[in-house]
């Protein structure tokens, strides 16, 4: 890996009940660029330990490093700091479907002003600009003042990742970004994601059901099973006897 990690995790455990472990020491480095694709079978951890990079869920042990920060340790203030760095792009979307396609965009800063002014709905003429920008960039230019709940899914999703990049992010977290979408769509949303991505420089993690989605556009694809990582490497070191690994049996390879 050359440049400097994004991301270190050490030892990271969770059990959501005592006794019962989901993730089982896992240790990974996050390159700084590029996308690293999670797959792995149902159930096997890979929410989790995306939630547990940005503390939507409580590491049960283990250390998450982002500089020279632990976030698995961070409280308050210091912890919501810290999550703005992290964009995160989710499977249902997580709009606000009674808002507009502007304001949901323009709550990717919510980290950054005052509460006072987003309540009032009175952001930064340059967030304004830059949401605009964003919506751009990701197709929607004439979608701005529609409401989230007219859209159909890609376009929801496409919402989705400009509100994550307008929170400026360091690294941006993707669980099953597409696996509500056709086929077609989920191609365009990851072409767009790897596209945007890639010009602003931020990496990505993202969870994936489709393998050859993650062998399309990830630089790195990491295997995990039972809680554990058993493959990691790039895609093209990937070989039907890890998806084996990886999945289990063979009647479906
Ligand atoms: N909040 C929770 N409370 C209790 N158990 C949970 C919770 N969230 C997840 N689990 C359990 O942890 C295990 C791992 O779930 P997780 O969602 O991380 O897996 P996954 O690999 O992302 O699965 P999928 O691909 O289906 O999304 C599962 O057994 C799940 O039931």
């Amino acid at each position: 890996m050359s440049a400097a990690p994004i991301l270190k995790i050490q030892g990271l455990e969770k059990s959501y009940t005592p006794g019962r472990p989901v993730l089982r020491g896992i240790n990974l480095e996050i390159g700084a660029q590029g996308i690293t694709a999670v797959i792995g079978p149902s159930g096997t951890g890979k929410s989790t330990l995306l939630r547990c990079i940005n503390r939507l869920v409580e590491p049960t042990a283990g250390a998450i490093l982002m500089g020279d920060e632990d976030l698995a340790k961070l409280r308050g203030s210091a912890l919501r700091q810290a999550r703005r760095r992290i964009g995160m792009v989710f499977q249902e979307y997580n709009l606000v479907e009674r808002l507009s396609v502007m304001e949901n965009v323009l709550t990717g800063r919510l980290g950054y002003v005052p509460l006072w002014r987003a309540w009032l709905r009175k952001y930064p003429e340059a967030d304004i600009a830059r949401a605009f920008a964003l919506l751009d960039a990701v197709g929607l230019p004439d979608q701005a003042t529609r409401r989230a709940d007219a859209l159909s899914g890609g376009q929801r999703q496409r919402v989705g990742i400009a509100r994550a990049l307008m929170q400026s992010p360091a690294l941006l977290l993707a669980d099953e970004p597409t696996s509500s979408l056709d086929p077609k769509t989920a191609v365009e949303v990851m072409e767009l994601m790897a596209r945007l991505t890639g010009e602003a420089g931020v990496p990505v993690i993202v969870n994936i059901h489709n393998v050859d989605l993650a062998k399309r556009f990830a630089i790195r694809i990491i295997g995990m099973t039972g809680g554990a990582v058993v493959f990691d490497g790039p895609p093209e070191a990937l070989e039907n006897h890890h998806l084996r690994e990886i999945y289990g049996g063979e009647d479906w390879l």
